[in-house]
């Protein structure tokens, strides 16, 4: 009997059987529901801030800009120089080059050969394509390890939705594949794979953010993308670095699914509904969902619709059904269409202005205009409306870009309010908005309510975020240093 390599299909079965043993090893497996497809769920009990899953992604692009780059494999922004061959991978040492080496080899050869025009196109999302495709390469000719959570197969399992977008995106995909076709010249590439490919990215790939939750680039991370959406998730995906890391943001007893938030979940249902139907062809059923749907109109009157015309009440408004104006359902009191247009009209070419000051980093100008726009919100939105919080947020960073600490600290704290409606639980965006709030705090003196402030930040996102990374380390140093100038002050006064 002759000894027979195994074939390469023998070899992915033993690697999906290798991934589920070593989920299993933390408490995990996949099982299929009929109405989500694949879904990752416990087998034992995880509390909350207990990492779930991390994993290194199988392909990564940093979103370089004319204005901004990142290193290639840390995304850090310092210290960069240009691949001098490709002209298009940035590194910020001779250690990130050297580890990216073997991947990047075929990329820049593959790009060094393009034109200074086709180098345009070379957009993040088809660098991650083209990513892809030498990953795969490299580890089907053994040049670089497979791994059970790192291999080709998994890219494979991917949901692509192919026969659910419309023909524009079809095409559209199509065009991107003839291009990366184009660039990397292999013979036997085919052009539908690599649009399929482009498809799976669409709704699998996740951002990757900074632990503030600045977008830094894109991933693929092939068992991360079994965890369902849900609106209310019990788990939320960070990244340290390029690691994509999962915790428990609540108790998940054994047999429970584990979800975590696609989209931003600060919106109406209605809202979140149409982003995960036009983003990831599917319509949540999540226990938000349903509960908001026999709730639903009062819920989009309250985040998106206007405000009673007696600024004492806070009732919200309905549309009329004659469509001459809006009730408010808590007084009665009517408002009129033409107030509500006129109103909405002067913020719509305040905000135009605004934005082009803001671009143009004018942002004196832009404080200006956005503080218009925040007082004629006041007298048109709901006080829980999305778009007077947006406007909010807007003049946080301006008023900190003017080291204008005061009125910064004022809109923070606008804003946490709403978002502790809008994010119920334990939510990152929460626990960052306390952090800037402390920070604001402790630059002002105000010691003692940057503790309080710290400290809430330091509750929420030490499950959101662990508590080893350098970010939550600083994020403790500061409460330290608060609580010490604190017990100073106070040992101070009882000395007079
Ligand atoms: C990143 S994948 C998640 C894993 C996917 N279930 C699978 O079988 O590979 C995203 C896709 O999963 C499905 N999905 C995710 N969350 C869902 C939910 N709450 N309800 C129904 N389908 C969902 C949708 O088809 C969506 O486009």
């Amino acid at each position: 009997m002759t000894l027979q390599r195994p074939s390469l299909r023998t070899v992915f079965t033993e690697f999906m059987e290798d991934l589920h043993s070593a989920l299993n090893d933390r408490g995990l497996t996949v099982t299929i529901l009929p109405e989500k497809g694949r879904s990752l769920f416990t087998t034992r009990n995880f509390r909350p801030g207990e990492e779930i899953i991390s994993q290194e992604p199988y392909v990564c692009v940093p979103n370089n800009s004319p204005v901004e780059s990142r290193c290639d494999r840390c995304f850090a922004s310092i210290n960069l120089k240009k691949c001098s061959a490709c002209k298009v991978a940035w590194y910020c040492s001779s250690v990130c080059q050297k580890s990216e080496w073997k991947l990047h080899r075929l990329e820049c050869d593959a790009l060094a050969r393009l034109d200074k025009d086709r180098h345009k196109s070379v957009t993040p999302s088809i660098r991650l394509m083209i990513k892809l495709f030498i990953r795969r390469k490299l580890q089907s000719e053994k040049v670089i390890p497979m791994a059970a959570t790192d291999n080709y197969k998994l890219v494979e399992e991917l949901i692509d939705h192919m026969s659910g977008i419309d023909e524009k995106q079809l095409v559209l995909y199509a065009q991107m594949g003839t291009l990366v076709n184009f660039i990397l010249q292999w013979p036997g590439m085919n052009v539908k794979e690599i649009a399929v490919n482009f498809s799976k990215l669409a709704c699998n790939a996740h951002t990757i953010c900074d632990s503030e939750l600045r977008p830094l680039g894109t991933g693929l991370y092939p068992v991360i993308s079994i965890i369902n959406h849900s609106c209310l998730p019990n788990a939320v995906l960070v990244f340290e670095g390029r690691t994509a890391v999962v915790r428990a943001v609540q108790h998940i007893p054994a047999g429970a699914e584990v979800s975590i938030s696609y989209i931003e979940t600060a919106g109406s249902t209605m809202t979140r509904q149409k982003t995960l139907k036009e983003n990831y062809l599917f319509t949540c059923t999540c226990s938000r969902c349903v509960k908001a749907q026999e709730d639903e109109i009062k819920e989009s009157a309250i985040l998106e619709g206007y405000r009673c015309r007696n600024d004492q009440c806070d009732g919200f408004l309905l549309r009329n059904s004659d469509d001459t104006g809006f009730t408010c359902q808590q007084c009665g009191l009517v408002r009129s269409k033409e107030d509500i247009k006129n109103i909405a009209s002067k913020i719509k070419s305040i905000s135009d202005e605004a934005s082009t000051s803001l671009s143009s980093q004018s942002y004196a100008e832009a404080l200006f205009m956005y503080e218009k726009v925040e007082k004629l919100q006041r007298i048109l939105c709901h006080p829980y409306s999305i778009s007077l919080m947006q406007t909010r947020e807007k003049l946080l960073k301006i008023s900190m870009e003017l080291e204008n600490w005061t009125k910064a600290l004022t809109y923070c704290k606008l804003t946490i309010s709403v978002y502790q409606k809008l994010y119920p639980g334990i939510h990152p965006l929460l626990g960052l908005q306390f952090y800037t709030c402390g920070k604001l705090e402790w630059l002002l003196g105000h010691t003692e309510d940057a503790i309080k402030s710290y400290t809430k930040a330091f509750d929420i996102l030490r499950i959101t975020h662990g508590t080893n990374s350098s970010f939550m380390k600083e994020l403790l140093l500061k409460l330290e240093e608060a609580r010490a100038e604190a017990s100073y002050k106070l040992s101070s006064t009882d000395d007079e």
